[in-house]
Order: C-alpha cells, then sequence, then structure tokens
C-alpha cells in the first residue's frame, strides 16, 4: 500500500515514482498539519464541491474582467451558501467555512469578505445581547451584507486621527454621523463599494462637544431592495489593486447623516439617553475585530505559502532541464541543490507558520472567553503576539513565495502557474491590519516593558519568561552532539534576547542624556522592529520544536524533524550577523551549520512530493497549470493559453487600425 495517499490512475509517471517513495503517508501528516478532523473535513468538502458544477468557476479568472470577477464569485458564494448544508459538517465552523470557500471561490475576494471576517466578529465581540439579536442573527442568516469601515483616506494606521464624527444629539436620541473633509472619507474597507448594505463604523464619539475618541457604530448605507445608497450616504469603489479585484473595495462618506443611539456597539462602552458615558474594561477593547483578523491570518499566509510550494515542487519534478553529468540526461529541477535550497525552506515555513496559526487561535480563543466575562488580563499578550507573527509571516511569505515563483522559471511568471494571483492577496496582508512596520513597533514596546519587569526578577508573561533566563557567552552548536537540536533552539533564544536587551539598554542611555522618551525611541525604531522580527522568530522556532515533540507517530515525527531542523540551520544563516556580533557563534560553527542544511536539503529531497501533497490541497482549490496533482503540465499549459481571449480570432482590429496602415506608409516611404 503506497504512503503517499494522492496516486492515482493516469498521473504522470514522473510523479508517481516520486511518490512511491514516501517514508509517511500523507493523510497522517495531513492530520499533522491540519488536525485530523479538518483534514478528513476538507477531504470531503472537496469532492464534494468537484461534482458540483454550479459551484465551479466558469472560465480562468484570469481572462475576466474586474465587473465579470465580482459578478462570477457573486454567483459562487450564493450557490455555496445555497448547498452549504449539504457541503460541510458545521456551517458555523470558520475553519471549514474558510476551506469551502478557498475551493469553490478561491482568494481574489467575494462580496462576503468582510462581512465573515471583520463584520460579524466585531458584532459577536462588541455588540450587547439585545444589539446582537436585531443584527448578529440577520447576519448570519445573510438578511444583510456587512462591512468593517475603519481606514480613512487620510489615515489607517493612526487611529486616534480619525476624523469621522458621530456626535450626540440628546434630543432626538441620536448620532449625526459626518464626514468633515475629503481625508475623512472611510477608504479601503473590502465589500463596500458595490456589494454591503451595512458597516461598522468607526467614528468619533463627540458628546456635548467633548471627544471621547473612535468607538464602532452600525450605519446602514443602502436600501435593503433598491440597494440605492442611502440619503446623506455617498458610496463607490476605489478602483483595481495589485490584485484581489473580485473584492469591491470601497469609499464611503456622510452628510449628517443620523441613526439611532443603540446603533452604537455597546457590549462595553455605552452612552445612555442622557449622554452619560461609560468607559469599557480596556481601552482597546473596540480594537478586537482586528486582532481577531491578525489570529486568522497567520495560518491563511502558511497556507498560501504552502500553495506555492506545491507548485514549485510538483512543477520542479516535471521540468527537465540540463545535466548533471554529461551525456545521462536531463535532469528533473529539483535534484539541483540550488532548487532545493530555494524551495524546501519555504516548505518548511509554511508548515510553521500553519502550526503557529493553529496555537494563536487557541489563545485568540481564551482571550474572547476571558473578554466575555470582562476579563482582558491575557489582551496585551495577544496583541502582542499577533502584532508580531502578523508581520513576520506576512513578511516571509512573499518573499518565500517569489522564491517559489523564480524556481519556476518564465512558467511562474504567468498566470496559469497560480502563483501571481495568491502572491498578490499575501502581499495586501503586509499591509492591511495594521502595516507590518507599525505592527512590529507595537510588539517593541511590549517587548521593552518586559525588559522593564525582568529587571525587576518578573515575568510579563509567558511569551517573554526566557527573558528572566541567563546569557550563555558561547553556542554549544556542533560541540555536543546534536539530539534534538537543542543548542540550535538556544541560539535563537540568545540572538534575541541579546537584541531586546541591547536595545532596551540604548533606550535607557539616550533618557539618561536627557533625551525624550519618544525621540530616543525614534533613534532606535529600527533596532527596535529588529527585536521584535527577532523574537517572533524565537517563536516560531520553538513552536515547530512543540509541534515536532507533540507527534506521536515515528514516521511523522522523523519527517518533520527533517524539515524543523532545516528550518533551524536556514534562519540562523539568515540572521546569523547578530550570532557574529558578540562572538556567540564561531566561523567553524557557521559551516557545520551549513553543511548539516546542505545534508538535510537531501534527506528531505525523496519525501518532498509527499510533504506538499500532505497539505491536500485540490487542483480546484490550487488554481495552477503547473501545480495539476497529476503533473500534466505542458498539454494543460497549451490548452490555457489558447483560452486567453486574445486569441478569440487570428487578427485583432488593433493590426488594421493603427499597425497595418503604420506599415504601409513605411513601405511607400521607402519605395519613394
Ligand atoms: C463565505 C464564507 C466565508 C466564511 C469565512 C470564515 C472566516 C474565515 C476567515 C478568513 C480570514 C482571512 C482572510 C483575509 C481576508 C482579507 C480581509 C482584509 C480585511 C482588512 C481589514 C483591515 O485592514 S481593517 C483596518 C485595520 N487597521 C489597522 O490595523 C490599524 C492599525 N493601527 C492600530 O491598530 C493602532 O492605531 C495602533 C495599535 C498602531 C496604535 O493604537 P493607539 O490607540 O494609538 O495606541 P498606542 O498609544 O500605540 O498604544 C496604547 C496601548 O494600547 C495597546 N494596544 C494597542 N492596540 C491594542 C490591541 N489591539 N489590543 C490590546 N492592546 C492594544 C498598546 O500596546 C499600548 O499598550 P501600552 O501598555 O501602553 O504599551
Ligand atoms: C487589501 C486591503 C484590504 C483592506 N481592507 C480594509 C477594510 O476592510 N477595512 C478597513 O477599515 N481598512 C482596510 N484596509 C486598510 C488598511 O487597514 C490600511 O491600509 C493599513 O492599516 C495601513 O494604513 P495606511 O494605509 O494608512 O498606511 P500608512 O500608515 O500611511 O503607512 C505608510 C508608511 O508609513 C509608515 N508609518 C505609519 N505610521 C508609522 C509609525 N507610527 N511609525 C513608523 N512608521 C509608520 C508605515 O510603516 C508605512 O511604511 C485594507 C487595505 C488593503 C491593502
Amino acid at each position: 500500500m503506497p504512503l503517499n495517499k494522492e496516486i492515482q490512475p493516469g498521473d504522470n509517471d514522473e510523479l508517481t515514482r516520486e511518490r512511491l517513495q514516501a517514508t509517511f503517508d500523507t493523510q497522517q501528516m495531513a492530520a499533522a498539519l491540519w488536525g485530523s478532523d479538518l483534514a478528513r473535513k476538507r477531504r470531503e468538502l472537496a469532492k464534494k464541491v468537484d461534482k458540483l458544477t454550479v459551484l465551479h468557476d466558469s472560465k480562468d479568472m484570469s481572462f475576466m474582467t474586474r465587473e465579470e470577477k465580482l459578478s462570477e464569485n457573486a454567483r459562487k458564494v450564493v450557490q455555496m451558501f445555497a448547498h452549504v448544508a449539504d457541503i460541510v459538517e458545521d456551517p458555523s465552523d470558520d475553519a471549514e467555512m474558510f476551506h469551502l470557500s478557498s475551493n469553490a471561490i478561491g482568494h481574489e475576494g467575494h462580496p462576503f469578505g468582510v462581512h465573515f471576517v471583520m463584520f460579524i466578529p466585531a458584532l459577536k465581540a462588541q455588540a450587547d445581547d439585545e444589539q446582537r439579536e436585531k443584527w448578529l442573527m440577520p447576519a448570519l442568516g445573510l438578511q444583510l451584507i456587512g462591512t468593517y469601515a475603519q481606514t480613512e483616506l487620510g489615515h489607517g494606521t493612526n487611529l486616534r486621527a480619525l476624523e469621522t464624527m458621530a456626535t450626540f444629539d440628546k434630543a432626538t436620541d441620536e448620532f449625526v454621523i459626518h464626514t468633515p473633509t475629503v481625508t475623512a472619507l472611510k477608504w479601503w474597507p473590502g465589500s463596500l463599494g458595490k456589494s454591503s448594505n451595512h458597516a461598522v463604523v468607526s467614528a468619533n464619539l463627540i458628546i456635548d462637544g467633548k471627544s471621547y475618541g473612535h468607538h464602532n457604530f452600525m450605519v446602514q448605507i443602502r436600501d435593503e431592495n433598491t440597494h440605492k445608497p442611502l440619503k446623506g450616504i455617498t458610496v463607490g469603489d476605489i478602483g483595481p489593486k495589485m490584485a484581489y479585484n473580485a473584492s469591491d473595495n470601497g469609499f464611503l462618506g456622510f452628510d449628517h447623516h443620523r441613526i439611532p443611539r443603540r446603533n452604537m456597539l455597546m457590549r462595553h462602552a455605552k452612552v445612555d439617553k442622557n449622554g452619560v458615558y461609560t468607559k469599557p474594561p480596556h481601552a482597546k477593547i473596540g480594537y478586537s475585530a482586528m486582532v481577531h483578523v491578525r489570529s486568522v491570518m497567520i495560518g491563511h499566509q502558511g497556507m498560501f505559502l504552502g500553495s506555492a510550494s506545491t507548485i514549485a515542487i510538483r512543477y520542479s519534478l516535471v521540468r527537465r532541464q540540463g545535466e548533471i553529468k554529461e551525456g545521462s540526461g536531463e535532469v528533473k529541477i529539483l535534484d539541483y541543490q540550488t532548487q532545493q535550497h530555494r524551495l524546501f525552506p519555504q516548505l518548511a515555513r509554511a508548515y510553521v507558520f500553519m502550526f503557529a496559526g493553529k496555537e494563536v487561535r487557541e489563545l485568540y480563543q481564551k482571550v474572547l472567553s476571558d473578554m466575555e466575562k470582562g476579563e482582558t488580563t491575557l489582551l496585551a499578550d495577544l496583541h502582542a503576539l499577533t502584532s508580531g507573527l502578523k508581520s513576520v509571516v506576512t513578511h516571509l511569505c512573499v518573499a518565500g513565495m517569489e522564491q517559489c515563483r523564480m524556481a519556476c522559471g518564465g512558467h511562474g511568471y504567468s498566470r496559469a502557474s497560480g502563483i501571481p494571483e495568491i502572491w498578490g492577496v499575501a502581499v495586501g496582508g503586509c499591509t492591511y491590519e495594521g502595516e507590518n512596520m507599525v505592527m512590529l513597533l507595537q510588539l517593541a514596546r511590549y517587548l521593552m516593558k518586559a525588559v522593564k519587569e525582568t529587571k525587576k526578577g518578573k515575568s510579563l508573561g509567558r511569551l517573554v519568561d526566557y527573558l528572566l533566563l541567563p546569557q550563555d557567552r558561547h553556542s554549544l552548536i556542533g560541540r555536543v552532539p546534536q539530539g534534538e537540536y537543542g543548542p540550535h533552539l538556544a541560539a535563537f533564544e540568545h540572538i534575541a534576547r541579546r537584541q531586546i536587551f541591547k536595545v532596551a539598554d540604548e533606550l535607557t542611555k539616550l533618557q539618561d542624556k536627557g533625551m525624550s522618551k519618544e525621540i530616543a525611541w525614534q533613534k532606535k525604531a529600527v533596532e527596535l522592529q529588529r527585536a521584535a522580527r527577532l523574537h517572533t522568530r524565537f517563536y516560531l522556532a520553538a513552536c515547530f520544536h512543540r509541534k515536532v515533540q507533540s507527534v506521536v507517530d515515528g514516521r511523522i515525527r522523523e519527517a518533520l524533524a527533517d524539515l524543523y531542523h532545516l528550518h533551524l540551520n536556514y534562519e540562523l544563516l539568515d540572521m546569523v550577523n547578530y550570532a557574529l556580533e558578540d562572538a556567540y557563534l564561531k566561523a567553524d560553527q557557521v559551516d557545520f551549520i551549513r553543511e548539516d542544511m546542505y545534508r538535510l536539503l537531501e534527506t528531505i529531497r525523496p519525501n518532498a512530493i509527499s510533504l506538499v501533497d500532505a497539505f491536500e490541497f485540490s487542483d480546484r482549490e490550487l488554481r495552477s497549470v503547473l501545480g495539476r496533482r497529476d503533473g500534466h503540465v505542458y498539454e494543460n499549459l497549451y490548452k490555457w493559453a489558447k483560452e486567453s481571449e486574445l486569441n478569440r480570432a487570428d487578427v485583432l482590429p488593433y493590426f488594421d487600425k493603427y499597425l497595418k496602415p503604420m506599415m504601409l506608409a513605411a513601405r511607400q516611404r521607402s519605395n519613394i
């Protein structure tokens, strides 16, 4: 019985031979990646989507205009909801629904993109019981379409500078929502431009001339039947983007638009009919929808990188180019060491990002249930962790995907590879939900507070316990038996701790010289974001370690351990300058790490296809000609190209309109 369950009759023989080499069972590896229950659900829902033709793309989205894309995905999302009960086990399970939508719709967006990701989470966390009854139930029941309108044309990062106003009118018991300037226009919200009819809007709460900062308000923006904007509301699409073009990201303006007082989300902060304001239990509790998305992004980004790795690795086993030994025939490009070095570390990252995504979701669920009881102690830890992970993971994902694209040569540049689209969607993640640099500085703030606590002999939280431990002066890498690579993990810890304390000391020195805290922070901002990155990379490595240790099946643990060890070596080399600065690592130890990494590339090579097969992306979900499971790449590339709209006629009108007259004129001139 082959251990790679992807083998099927009619497959490209090259891939079948590769799959027969697997040292582990791919379905068991899928269970380690997704969790056994979700892995099974994904498999089953993919089969059902395959059978339901109403959920299939009517043509490749690469050949569609934006309007066609929006219409196509609106059609599919409606069909998806119509059949949902037959496809998934639990439609209230976000994870299962996300995978259904990934299979049926893809990642370019659809009218419910922000509805499920932010609008509903904002209502769940911030609406009181009566408001949940009024909006959450209809939202879950698809009676309305919502978005999350926070960012403005003039400000996205600095939320304290948002200009939209919600002024309380005691006489009518209403808020007046107003856009005072062009820069106050809401700008970017997903599905706002043409699809949504409701929005959770962030606006400054003003009572009796006093501003209480921005709060969230439920605003109906379009008529439920005609879909026309309501009086006092201007709304539209912001235009084409790098990718994500089946989403109508929009703009929104208010001209003294009135809403009832009870449309302010009042689970935590409240305003009564006399204009008396009650503070929330935590100043940033209104930011919960953002924290929610940051927490789900980690695993999803891992999945994006997993998709790109699957495409590039499968293709690298079909593509032959050049000879290693003269006269012995062209080799599979994955047999080149450089190709393995380009791709396997990306595969390892995809794995660890998915593991980290699972851990962070568990912490989010705990904080959410605490918040329900008014308990907010872990919110700061969650904010710090999600800020760092969101930034590091999105950044490494897009860098990794670019390696995957280049590893596919020219065909990687074609949209037929599928990589440009996933890359375009993933790279948006570096910006949305908090620009990466800004979020790294949020984590740095937490780390600097942690240093202060450490100096008092205390720990700020579990994530920074390691700051209390003493620093070793020299690494033991290559000096003791490798075992479970303990000295490697210790090196991540050392590098992070050293950078964190170093920048904390530098800040103190600048302040001791009389510099203000804020200016000192600016002088050290680059070093601070480095500290945040190193802390997060240590967290990721430690997370990989926890996962490997938790696996019971010996074959799965062994294959995962190879990836883990490769990850340790590759990432350490990527940040080796930090370890050389204080001579923690010596040159011979760096060589040792390199040699061990090259050894691991060879060890992983026979399992490469099975490690990507274990993601169990269906061909429908992958939307890639190069990454097809059966490996029949070339004939399908030719078929795909023939679908290009440019091939609808042998001669297109622009030839007769522009090129022909020019050439005729040129010929005539040369005959004169
Ligand atoms: C069809 C069916 C489908 C079903 C699908 C199911 C669902 C599947 C999920 C699919 C998921 C993903 C797919 C992705 C789709 C893509 C959608 C993209 C949508 C994008 C949306 C957006 O971008 S919304 C807008 C986001 N905006 C931002 O992120 C703005 C960033 N800025 C900020 O967050 C703040 O301004 C900033 C934190 C930078 C500063 O805030 P400020 O109030 O000025 O505070 P400070 O003074 O800096 O700090 C004061 C203290 O507060 C602490 N703090 C700040 N934020 C938080 C927080 N969130 N929580 C806790 N604490 C916080 C800060 O640390 C300070 O603490 P200290 O102790 O004083 O140091
Ligand atoms: C695909 C996509 C979907 C989106 N969906 C939504 C949505 O549904 N709802 C919504 O409300 N918004 C949405 N947004 C908006 C998004 O949240 C913002 O673009 C994001 O928060 C960044 O804010 P900004 O655009 O103002 O960038 P800016 O803050 O202007 O950033 C520009 C540069 O300035 C730097 N910078 C800014 N502040 C600081 C600082 N304090 N310290 C150091 N450097 C700084 C940044 O690092 C960056 O390099 C979306 C954006 C995208 C791209």
